[in-house]
């Protein structure tokens, strides 16, 4: 997943690729919610990102211990463990990224949805913070409900006067890891060879994989795309089963913020052609917020880019989302004028 960096005469970080090398500059990165399931192996990942020099590991309990034991991996960046508000401000000072995996999980039963009433609040607090410490790092947003913990970040940073919509970035990346490695099975394919957009948002209906689109193609028949597309939709159910209320997808979420992170780490580095699934602002439907296929740059967002040709599975897909997404933003929207 990562190169190696090496450390020139001068003290330059020097990344290796091939047999050439090039300077990397200092990123500092922060993960806000640390000690989580998911915050725990995302740590252990960014830690390995051989773009970082720095990470600050943030909770409201339990930094320390995770900070420590992160510490020690014999890789590139520093590690400070934050712990409490009060050492939030030292936490994002500086950030190039802060990546958010901080809140509650799912157990059996429940929607993304029924997260809102704690989630909400704690993005909230979070994002008012990062509008004060550190208005210019990129967002990654990974507490659920996606689709409504995007908006209300939007609004905090409005109301804070810092918001740029280039900037802030809803997590989708694990429905594209979990389509990609459900099509690869029915498929036959090299799973390292496989790519599937996925758009919309990031909750049941609003998931919607373009299986027309993957490559390499493989011409599955009508009923194989529906079981795909629906596997895919439910993909987080079937881990918070799984789990059996012992929370949600933290394994393959932790994988998927750090393929997401390092596009962003990429982008601000300005390598070329970084291109990953994300909702953020868009004028793709008439939805102000959308997930699809978005070119990372110097200053995040460079191109929102289009959904492409949809078989009419998925454009009747497409149509029957809007209604359940629009209001999942709208009520992110109102909490966050309201609260
Ligand atoms: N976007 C995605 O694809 C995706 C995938 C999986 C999980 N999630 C979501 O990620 C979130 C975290 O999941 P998890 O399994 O890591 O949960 P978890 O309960 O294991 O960890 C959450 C962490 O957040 C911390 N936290 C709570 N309030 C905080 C605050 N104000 N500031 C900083 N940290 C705070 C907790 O102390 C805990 O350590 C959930 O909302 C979950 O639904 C999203
Ligand atoms: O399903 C969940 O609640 C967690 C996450 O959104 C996922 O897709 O795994």
């Amino acid at each position: 997943m990562f190169r190696s960096v090496a450390r020139s005469a001068a003290g330059k970080h020097l990344l290796r690729r091939g047999y050439a090398t090039e300077s990397v500059p200092d990123r500092k990165v922060a993960v806000l919610g640390a000690a989580g399931g998911i915050g725990q192996p995302l740590a252990l990942l960014m830690k390995l990102n051989p773009l970082v020099s720095r990470l600050a590991l943030y909770d409201i309990s339990n930094t320390p211990g995770v900070a420590a034991d992160v510490s020690h991996v014999n890789t590139r960046s520093e590690v400070a463990g934050y712990v409490g508000e009060d050492q939030l401000k030292q936490a994002l000072e500086g950030c190039d990224v802060v990546i958010i995996p901080a809140g509650v999980p799912r157990k059996p039963g429940m929607i993304r949805d029924d997260l809102f009433n704690i989630n909400a609040g704690i993005v909230k607090g979070l994002c008012a913070a990062i509008a004060k410490y550190c208005p210019n790092a990129l967002v990654n947003m990974i507490s659920n409900p996606v689709n409504s913990t995007v908006p209300i970040a939007a609004e905090v940073f409005k109301k804070a006067g810092t918001y740029d919509e280039k900037k802030l970035f809803g997590v989708t990346t694990l429905d594209a890891v979990r389509a990609k490695t459900f099509y690869a099975g029915k498929a036959k394919a090299n799973v390292a060879d496989v790519n599937v957009p996925v758009v919309g948002g990031h909750a049941g209906i609003t998931i919607l994989p373009l299986f027309s689109q993957a490559t390499p193609k493989a011409n599955l028949p009508e009923e194989d795309i529906k079981a795909l597309t629906k596997r895919t939709q439910d993909g987080g159910t079937e881990v918070v089963e799984a789990k059996a209320g012992k929370g949600s997808a933290t394994l393959s979420m932790a994988y998927a913020g750090a393929i997401f992170a390092d596009a962003c780490l990429k982008g601000l580095n300005g390598v070329p052609d970084v291109v990953e699934c994300s909702f953020v602002q868009s004028t793709v439907t008439e939805l102000p917020f959308f997930a699809s296929k978005v070119r990372l740059g110097k200053n995040g967002v460079e191109e929102v880019m289009g959904l492409g040709p949809l078989s009419d599975y998925e454009q009747a897909g497409l149509e029957s989302l809007k209604p359940e997404l629009k209001a999942s933003i709208e009520k992110g929207i109102k909490f966050a004028n309201q609260n």
